[in-house]
């Protein structure tokens, strides 16, 4: 019996990586794996190697997440590109993607990418999120492309796992995957406003990298955290939260007697972009909030 790691996932075809072997094969599923279950890029499975091209899987071990986008099982974590300038911060997109790949079980490690294009004010308001989120508990790095600051850094953190790249359109996710890899990203699914180039693909293969693999095509774009889960499993995914305990424990943090979390917002402790983030996926709304110093306004 060996085992091996799908890596490209093509109509039919399967490719399969043998590790043991240092080798590819082509993956024929046999008859009850193929009925049972569906394989996808990332699939870890077990066969026997017919000869120097085939690889017969026998079975599929149990996977640890299947995303549908781009469709790879056992992704370990996910590097969420953003930039503070060409295009602007959205730190409600990068909450709401923050809380949907935790809640699909995938690390996040946060980039702000096209470091170089900044001024020192610029700059300042680079320094300002990136404490934000460190402080939350994230693994935070900038990055440029043009530049290469950071990408030392980067390859670290994605060396020996499976990975993918998300995060909104032309932020540079292409870019940094190209820079670590040379390869690049498929082009994404588009959006309805430009339907007509509909690119859509259920092609995927991992690129190899540094003992692990990049998915060659993007994860989400944007998203919203409800069309994923319950109003009340938001504040899970919140890392910062979880540091507090309020007096009940299904507290939403809004107006609810004996909330610390509400306390940590007033007091500074947890920043109010954050809370307010939270708020809007949640579609709450407080009126205290208004009073807290430096936190009113959108
Ligand atoms: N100045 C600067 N420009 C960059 C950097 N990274 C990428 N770009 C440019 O930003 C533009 C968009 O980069 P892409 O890599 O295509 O971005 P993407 O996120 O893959 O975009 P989509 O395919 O639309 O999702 C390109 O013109 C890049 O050359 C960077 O670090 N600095
Ligand atoms: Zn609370």
């Amino acid at each position: 019996m060996s085992e091996g790691i799908v890596v490209e996932r093509a109509g039919q075809k399967i490719t399969v990586f043998v590790p043991e072997e240092g080798k590819h094969y082509r993956g024929v599923p046999l008859g009850k794996v193929r009925k049972r279950d569906k394989i996808f890029a990332g699939d870890v499975v077990e066969g026997r190697i017919v000869d120097n091209e085939t690889f017969a899987i026998e079975g599929i071990k149990d996977r640890k997440n299947l995303l549908i986008r781009p469709p790879i099982a056992n992704v370990d974590k996910v590097v969420i590109v953003s930039t503070i300038k060409n295009p602007p911060f959205q730190n409600y997109l990068l909450d709401n993607l923050l809380v949907v790949y935790d809640y699909l079980g995938v690390n996040p490690v946060v980039v702000f990418n096209k470091v170089d294009l900044l001024n020192e004010e610029e700059i300042k308001e680079l320094d300002k999120w990136v404490d934000i989120y460190r402080s939350a508990g994230y693994r935070v790095i900038p990055t440029s492309s043009e530049s290469g600051e950071g990408i030392e850094e980067l390859r670290e953190e994605l060396k020996g796992v499976v990975s993918i790249f998300a995060g909104a359109s032309g932020v540079g996710k292409s870019s940094l995957v190209r820079e670590l890899t040379g390869e690049d990203l498929k082009v994404g699914e588009v959006s309805s406003k430009t339907e007509r180039g509909k690119h859509t693909t259920r092609e995927v293969r991992l690129i190899p990298f540094e003992g692990g693999f990049i998915g060659d095509a993007p994860g989400f774009s944007r998203v919203e955290a409800l069309n994923f889960m319950d109003r009340e499993e938001v504040r899970l995914h919140f890392p910062e939260f979880l540091r507090y305990e309020c007096k009940f424990s299904d507290c939403l943090h809004l107006e609810e007697e004996g909330c610390e979390v509400r306390e940590a917002v007033i007091r500074g402790e947890i920043p109010c972009e954050r809370y307010k983030s939270y708020l809007k996926i949640i579609k709450a709304f407080v009126p205290w909030l208004s009073e807290v110093r430096n936190c009113s306004g959108d």
